[in-house]
């Protein structure tokens, strides 16, 4: 493959980009959208995705460059600053109309949460209200996918998303935090430190867990009240002291949980 295209590929943060794609066209599919508006509803999430990883990688070029990281294209010379920079214009332009042709509601409420991430890649990330643009994108991010369907999201799905967005960001943040403050990034994470940053994913993951599984009108569901079981095993097992290697232990129990509430939020019937 190219270098560009590699760089670029890097660049746009690929892992996080195509889970939040497959899991918005999950969430489509779940709300009952045919095949064309599932379709437009990953194509929206993709472009908006990607506009988001590509300026976070131009904005934070210097300071990348600066502690030598190998992992960022930018810093390593892969890939030209203006070539992301112009990636994300374009990913940008693309999103707008993608977004309005899933509806003028459901288009908007998307862009909310597109800009809320730019606002995270443009600063808030380095201050105490790091986790707040994680909670609005993920919370307004299945209130955008329901809205496209025509129907009215539940009022617990913002919830669940906002609180399954806040642990992701506690749960990404762990393994760099001291990379991070090593280059003057100092969010809630950093603030808080590993070790109640860990409680905090742990509260805010089992937290959405509990509102998907009490959202739904009526007794709730087997398949949910079993994963949030698995979820709590999952955790008590890591907290076990045999288990020795502590934060190691408890950092894959969290990952594990967070794709628990996932995997719940797929299967919740939204109607
Ligand atoms: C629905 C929707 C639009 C959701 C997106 C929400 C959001 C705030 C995403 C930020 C993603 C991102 C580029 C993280 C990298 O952060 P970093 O700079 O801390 O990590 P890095 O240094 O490893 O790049």
């Amino acid at each position: 493959m190219h270098a560009t295209v590699r760089g670029l590929v890097r660049a746009c943060h690929p892992e996080p980009t195509l889970a939040v794609t497959a899991v918005a066209a999950g969430i489509a599919v779940s709300a009952g959208r045919p095949p064309w508006g599932v379709l437009l509803v990953a194509a929206a999430v993709l472009t908006g995705q990607l506009s988001v990883g590509w300026l976070n990688d131009y904005l934070d070029a210097a300071r990348d460059r600066e502690v030598g990281r190998t992992d960022k294209p930018i810093a390593t010379g892969l890939v030209k600053k203006r070539i992301v920079g112009a990636a994300a214009c374009c990913a940008s332009a693309a999103c707008v109309p993608l977004s309005f042709t899933t509806g003028l509601l459901a288009g908007g409420v998307h862009l909310v949460a597109v800009v809320s991430a730019w606002a995270y890649d443009a600063g808030v990330k380095s201050t105490r209200l790091s986790v707040l643009p994680y909670a609005l994108s993920f919370g307004l991010l299945p209130v955008f996918v329901v809205l496209t369907s025509g129907q009215a999201p539940p009022w617990w799905l913002f919830t669940a998303g906002a609180l399954l967005g806040s642990g992701a960001h506690f749960a990404n943040a762990l393994p760099d935090l001291a990379d991070d403050a090593r280059t003057g990034v100092h969010g809630l994470p950093h603030l808080l430190g590993p070790r109640w940053s860990s409680w905090a994913a742990v509260a805010l993951l089992l937290g959405a867990m509990t509102c998907l599984v009490a959202g739904p009108a009526g007794a709730p569901s087997v398949a949910g009240l079993s994963l949030l079981a698995a979820a709590c095993l999952v955790l008590t097992a890591a907290l076990a002291p045999r288990r020795g290697s502590g934060s190691r232990a408890l950092f894959r129990a969290i990952m594990a949980v967070a794709l628990l509430a996932v995997v719940l939020l797929l299967i919740t019937p939204l109607g």
